[in-house]
């Protein structure tokens, strides 16, 4: 899949509520209530992730959860990255 330029990253992103475009990623942080609740909902998007083939780059501590999408094999930002961000928003957003 082609890499998106950043024009078109910041044009689609305007769907997309919380997410930027930073160091060649989509990224975004979430806030939970516990741990628990942000390990749950990394558990969740875990399970979407690999049956999408398609897997995100995140930091978890405690109650937050930073995450970066990005494609290695494009170099860049695809399509496939703004489908894991909308099956991110989905389930937890
Ligand atoms: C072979 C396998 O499909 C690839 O390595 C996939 C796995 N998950 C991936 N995840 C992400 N974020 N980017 C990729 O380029 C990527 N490639």
């Amino acid at each position: 899949m082609k890499a998106l330029t950043k024009q078109q990253i910041e044009e689609k992103l305007k769907d997309f509520e919380g997410w930027d475009y930073e160091m060649d990623a989509l990224h975004t942080v979430f806030d939970f209530e516990n741990f628990k609740e942000a390990f749950s909902a990394m558990t969740r998007i875990a399970f979407e992730a690999e049956k999408l083939g398609h897997h995100p780059e995140w930091t978890n501590v405690y109650n937050t959860l930073e995450i970066f999408l990005s494609s290695h094999d494009a170099d860049g930002v695809t399509e496939k990255d703004f489908e894991l961000a909308k099956i991110i928003d989905d389930l937890i957003g």
